[in-house]
């Protein structure tokens, strides 16, 4: 398969290099990385080893035909990402992001397939031309609408053969809103009180992060999704007992004064229904944000 990767940084110079050992895969990212890419190619260590050599690029080369594009650029590139890809030939788009309507911004302006998709790799670009696995997890991908389709068969079969842990759902939008209610919970929670995931499992942020995930469930049952309370509860508590001594991408983001997800995902329970705790949490974050200029 032909595989272009859009936001080469940590996760997707991990998928793009896990892919890299069966699939032709060009990386699209920043120089140095992508540059380093090119000239040495890239190495993966921690969890999984491997060295590949894919094409590094730092914009989608104006005669790309790829059997699939890979977007895994944070929630507030996807815009640019969906831009960036509008003239390519593509056979299939997946995204693997964190947050809620990544898939609808690129099925608005992509005429091809759009794939939903999670992931529970962790992944860390630790310099330029070297990417650190940091989980090894599972990508879980289907129609962004729930069924079955040709496209997700082909696109989990060809992860399946580079050695990526992958199931292929026919209920992605329970999925990703599953996961959502995860990250809501957890991520700015985190990122707020400076904790690490496992202190959402009890005291005082672990009523916070339940309050969020509930939110988060109401939200998904008014778009449809059949997600209960006490399921998004409980996927919050299990990812904070799995991920305990992690600390939040939110929390690393703030700490690193860069920019952060919280719009695609507090911020997007809080856009559709009342949601005094999303709401409130997303307020906070945004008031940082601004204050250091970040967005
Ligand atoms: N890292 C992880 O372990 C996991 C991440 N995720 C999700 O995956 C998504 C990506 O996360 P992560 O990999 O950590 O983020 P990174 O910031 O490490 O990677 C995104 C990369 O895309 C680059 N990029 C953005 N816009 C463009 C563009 N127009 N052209 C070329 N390159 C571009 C960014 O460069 P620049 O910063 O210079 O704009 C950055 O290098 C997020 O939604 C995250 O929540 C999900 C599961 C695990
Ligand atoms: C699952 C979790 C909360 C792990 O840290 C995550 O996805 C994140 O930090 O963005």
């Amino acid at each position: 398969m032909d595989v272009l990767v859009f936001g080469a940084g940590s996760l997707g110079s991990l998928v793009g290099g896990l892919l890299a050992r069966q699939h032709r895969v060009t990386l699209v990212g920043r120089d140095p990385h992508v540059g380093t890419v090119a000239t040495e190619g890239l190495t993966v260590d921690g969890e999984i080893e491997c060295h590949v050599e894919p094409d590094g690029v730092t914009a989608v080369p104006s005669d790309a035909a790829p059997d699939l594009a890979l977007v895994t650029v944070k929630a507030y590139d996807t815009d640019a990402a969906a831009e960036a890809l509008a003239d390519a030939d593509v056979g299939a788009t997946l995204s693997l992001q964190n947050g809620l309507d990544n898939e609808t911004v690129l099925a608005d302006r992509l005429d091809c397939p759009v794939l939903a998709g999670t992931c529970t790799y962790g992944a860390m670009l630790a310099e330029p031309g070297r990417v650190t696995c940091t989980g090894v997890g599972e990508v879980v991908l289907g129609p962004r609408d729930g069924g079955e389709s040709d496209p997700a068969d082909r696109v989990g079969a060809a992860f399946e053969t580079a050695g990526i842990e992958t199931t292929v759902a026919a209920d992605m939008p329970r999925r990703i809103w599953e996961k959502l209610a995860v990250n809501a919970g957890i991520n700015a929670t985190t990122a707020l009180a400076r904790i690490e995931n496992g202190a959402v499992l009890s005291g005082p942020a672990s009523e916070v992060a339940a309050e969020a995930a509930r939110e988060t469930a109401r939200a998904a049952r008014e778009a449809g999704v059949d997600l209960a309370d006490e399921a998004a509860v409980d996927a919050v508590r299990a990812v904070a007992e799995a991920t305990a001594d992690n600390t939040s991408s939110m929390q690393q983001d703030v700490l690193a004064e860069r920019r952060t997800e919280v719009d695609a995902i507090n911020g997007a329970v809080a856009e559709r229904i009342d949601a005094p705790v999303n709401r409130t949490l997303a307020g906070l974050l945004r008031a940082w944000g601004r204050a250091r200029d970040l967005r």
